[in-house]
């Protein structure tokens, strides 16, 4: 834990000589800001609802990077010159960029786009998003098969690795402005659920579900 900003306190009833130092914890991810992530409920009510579970059970950054999904809080606001975006598309090799936007005005075949993002599918390369404005769920399934629904919001960014089942929707405010980005030429086809034959699917599943299933073997065994 990093402390940060010692905040002097005068003891109540003593003279102000006498203080004590307090050490306030400012160790709040900046990413709670734009990205925040939780279990689903079970009811098939409007998608674009938050869908909490009651209680609220919320997931944190590292159970998703534990599913092999990233997440960054950037400056949307100067998406084009900032440098975190500039390092992150350097170093994993993203060449090619676009912008999404999700709205009937915007996006050709709306009805029949918002149908295909929410039928539960995997792509063979990572999904790649940056929200530039607006916001939007991403919803991929834990490693018993539950839904964990991503509130990404502007300046979230998050990255869905290859052979992920998940899942797209627009939330109540109807609108996402999104940079997509991939290395080489782009492919977004989406391969609906089931599809556990793909080797992206295999190799997810030893990427991230058979390894955490071997280190809980080894834990309990210690
Ligand atoms: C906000 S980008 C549109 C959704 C999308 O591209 C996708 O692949 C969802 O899974
Ligand atoms: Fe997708
Ligand atoms: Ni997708």
């Amino acid at each position: 834990m990093v402390c940060k900003n010692p905040i002097e306190k005068t003891l109540p009833g003593t003279h102000c000589s006498s203080k004590i130092v307090t050490m306030v914890s400012s160790d709040k991810d900046p990413r709670q800001e734009v990205l925040q992530a939780w279990y689903m409920d079970d009811s098939d009510e409007d998608q674009r609802l938050p869908h909490h579970k009651e209680p609220k059970e919320f997931v944190s950054f590292d159970q998703l990077a534990e599913l092999g999904v990233l997440s960054w809080k950037l400056d949307a606001d100067n998406y084009e010159t900032d440098p975190e975006l500039k390092k992150i598309r350097e170093e994993r090799g993203y060449t090619y960029m676009d912008v999404c936007e999700v709205c009937p005005e915007k996006l050709p075949n709306y009805e029949q786009k918002i149908k295909s993002f929410f039928e539960e599918h995997l792509h063979t390369d990572e999904e790649i998003r940056f929200c530039a404005a607006g916001s939007g769920y991403f919803d991929v399934r834990d490693r018993n098969d539950a839904w964990i629904r991503v509130w990404v919001k502007k300046g979230g960014m998050i990255i869905l690795p290859a052979g992920i089942y998940h899942r797209f929707t627009l939330d109540e405010t109807n609108y996402i402005k999104a940079l997509r980005f991939f290395v080489g030429e782009p492919v977004w086809t989406p391969h609906n659920r089931p599809n556990d034959h793909l080797p992206a699917r295999q190799q997810y599943l030893q990427d991230f579900v058979e390894k955490d299933v071997a280190n809980q073997a080894v834990n309990a065994a210690a």
